[in-house]
């Protein structure tokens, strides 16, 4: 693992002729292996048909994924630290039977001593709204701004983000837009997948296809 500076660039993750194949199967996910990087304060979109292995592609950049010599081909370099990585990927991530409060407290007390969660975006979200109620009990979308909250904290550098748009109403749509549009100014890369047209164009400086 190694960190590159190249000017005013910073290099925050870089793929070199990655590709992966999962146990079972014998063709690699993607047809081409993938060269990109990622630098800090980049919002890049993942873009591609039902398949083409965006959330393969997160589960690889996020460690979800052992790296098997007989699976994994390429490099993957980063030199950001992995509690500096916030991953909202697959299922939201939660303890269903805490309260929301519950969460929150559990997850900034994990972050150590200082408490690091960013009662900005808490607000922004409006998740103490539902501070009394069970996570379990939340609804699609407010899981997914839960997710959000518990994910990322004021100390993040990267954030994988998969389909973090998906059941928004607008309104709270453009909080998180808002949001990746704060955490940019301040230096966080983002990379984040969405089915919906128009999504990765509104607020992407990159769209990277599979
Ligand atoms: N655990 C697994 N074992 C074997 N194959 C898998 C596994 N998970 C995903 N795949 C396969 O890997 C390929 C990429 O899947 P992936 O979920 O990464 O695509 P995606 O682009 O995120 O899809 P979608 O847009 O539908 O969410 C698909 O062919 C899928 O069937």
């Amino acid at each position: 693992m190694k960190k590159e500076t190249d000017g005013q660039r910073e290099t925050v993750i870089e793929g070199k002729e990655l590709n992966y194949t999962y146990p079972g199967t014998k063709t690699p996910v993607w047809e081409k292996n993938l060269t990109f990087t990622i630098d800090k304060g980049e919002i890049v979109g993942l873009a591609g048909q039902n398949g083409s292995g965006k959330s393969t592609l997160l589960r690889l950049l996020a460690g979800f994924i052992p790296w098997e010599i007989n699976r994994c081909s390429g490099q993957m370099i980063t030199g950001i630290p992995e509690r500096d990585m916030a991953c909202v990927i697959d299922r939201p991530s939660f303890f269903s039977d805490l309260s929301v409060r519950d969460n929150l407290r559990l997850m900034d007390r994990m972050n150590g001593e200082k408490g690091l969660m960013d009662e900005e975006l808490a607000e922004l979200l409006g998740i103490h709204e539902f501070d009394r109620i069970k996570a379990s009990k939340l609804s699609l979308g407010n899981k997914q701004k839960l997710a959000l909250c518990l994910a990322i904290h004021r100390e993040t550098k990267l954030a994988l983000l998969d389909e973090p748009l998906n059941g928004l109403d607008p309104f709270t749509k453009a909080s998180v837009l808002s949001c990746l549009r704060k955490w940019r100014k301040q230096g966080m890369a983002v990379i984040l997948t969405s089915h919906i047209p128009g999504n990765l164009e509104q607020i992407c400086d990159r769209i990277l296809y599979l």
